[in-house]
C-alpha cells in the first residue's frame, strides 16, 4: 500500500486512536480531533480535511453538528466509524451524512471491534458497508493482514445493527448485574436478535446482515463482555447507580443511552413491536430494572 494515499480520522476517542493505530501498519495515517493530543501524526482539522480519504470517529450524537460547523465537500471518500441513532430527529448516519456528501463517496464500518483489542494488534473482522462497491474496496484495502474486511452494500443493515446492539448490550449488562443467569442472558440476546432485525427489516435491511459480522457478530461481543461500555452501564444501572453518575464516571461515550431513547421514538412512531428497547429506555428514565424483568416475561 503506497504511503503516499492521503488520509486522516477525525475524532481521537478510543476508537478513532484504533483505527489510526491499525491503518498505520499500512500507510500514514493522520488524525485530529477537538482537543490536541500528543499522537504521532496529529494533525490540524484544517489539514485533516484536505485529505482525499476521511474516517469519522466521532459520537453519534455530535455528527451533525460538527459537520454543520465544519465541513464542506469537496469530493473526500468518507468512512463513517461510529454506532448510534441520533435522539430526537430519530435519523441514521447515513440520513445525516447524505446532506453532506453524495452516497457515492459514502462508506460505513461494522462488525466486532473493541478499540482495546485493535489496539493490541489481536486479530478481528469487519465489514464496510457502502453502495459504491468500488468505494468499500478502496477502504478495505488500508486495513491491516490482522483484520479481516468484508464488503456489503446493505448500509441501513450496518447501522441498525451497529445502533441497536449498543441497546441490548445495556440490556444485557442489567441481566448480569440482576445475577439472572446464563439462561437468562441467552435468551435476552437471542430475542434481541429476532428484536432489532425487525426493525431493520422495517427500515429495508437485508435478513443476512443479522446473522453476519454487523449483525450477531457485534451483538455477542457487545452483549457478554465488560470491555463494552453499553454492557458496563448496564451493570451499574442494574446495581441501584444513577445513569448521571455512571456516564460521569465511565468518560467514554456509551451510545446506547441515545439510542435506546430514539428507538423508542421510532418504533411508536412506526408502530415496531420492540419490547426489550421499549424496557431499556424506560430504566433509562427511572424505572426499577426487576420491574422490567417482570414486564418482559409476562409481555
Ligand atoms: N471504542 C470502541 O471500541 C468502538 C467505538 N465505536 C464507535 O465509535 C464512536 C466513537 O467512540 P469512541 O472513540 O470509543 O468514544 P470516546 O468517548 O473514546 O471518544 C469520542 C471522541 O469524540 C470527540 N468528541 C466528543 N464530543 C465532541 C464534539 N461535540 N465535537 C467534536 N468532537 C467531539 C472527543 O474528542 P476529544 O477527545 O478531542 O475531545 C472524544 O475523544 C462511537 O459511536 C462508538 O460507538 C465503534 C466501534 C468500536
Ligand atoms: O462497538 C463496539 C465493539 O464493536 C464497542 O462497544 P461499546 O461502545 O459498548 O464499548
Amino acid at each position: 500500500m503506497s504511503k503516499s494515499v492521503s488520509i486522516a480520522v477525525i475524532g481521537a476517542g478510543k476508537w478513532g486512536q484504533a483505527l489510526q493505530f491499525a491503518l498505520s501498519f499500512t500507510l500514514t495515517c493522520k488524525i485530529t480531533s477537538r482537543h490536541i493530543k500528543p499522537i504521532e501524526n496529529f494533525v490540524s482539522l484544517e489539514e485533516a480535511l484536505k485529505c482525499e480519504y476521511l474516517i469519522f470517529a466521532l459520537p453519534a450524537q455530535v455528527v451533525r453538528g460538527w459537520l454543520e460547523a465544519h465541513f464542506t465537500f469537496s469530493g473526500q471518500k468518507i468512512l463513517v466509524a461510529a454506532k448510534g441513532i441520533e435522539q430526537g430527529s430519530g435519523s441514521f448516519l447515513n440520513e445525516i451524512f447524505a446532506h453532506y456528501v453524495p452516497e457515492d463517496h459514502l462508506s460505513f464500518l461494522s462488525g466486532p471491534s473493541f478499540a482495546s483489542e485493535v489496539m493490541k494488534g489481536l486479530p478481528t473482522a469487519v465489514v464496510i458497508n457502502s453502495s459504491n462497491e468500488t468505494l468499500s474496496k478502496e477502504f478495505a484495502a488500508f486495513f491491516p493482514s490482522f483484520i479481516k474486511t468484508y464488503t456489503s452494500k446493505d448500509v441501513i443493515g450496518a447501522e441498525v445493527c451497529g445502533a441497536y446492539k449498543n441497546v441490548l448490550a445495556i440490556a444485557s449488562g442489567i441481566c448480569d448485574g440482576l445475577k439472572l443467569g446464563n439462561n437468562a442472558r441467552a435468551s435476552l440476546i437471542a430475542r434481541g436478535l429476532v428484536e432489532m432485525r425487525r426493525f431493520g427489516k422495517y427500515f429495508g435491511a437485508h435478513d443476512e446482515t443479522f446473522l453476519g459480522l454487523s449483525g450477531a457478530g457485534d451483538l455477542f461481543l457487545t452483549a457478554s463482555s465488560t470491555l463494552s461500555r453499553n454492557y458496563r452501564v448496564g451493570l451499574f444501572l442494574a446495581e441501584g447507580k444513577k445513569l448521571e453518575t455512571i456516564l460521569e464516571e465511565l468518560g467514554e461515550v456509551a451510545e446506547g443511552v441515545f439510542t435506546s431513547a430514539a428507538i423508542f421514538e421510532l418504533s411508536t412512531k412506526h408502530t415496531i413491536y420492540t419490547p426489550i428497547a421499549h424496557e431499556i429506555a424506560l430504566i433509562l428514565k427511572g424505572k426499577e430494572p426487576r420491574i422490567s424483568v417482570k414486564d418482559l416475561l409476562s409481555d
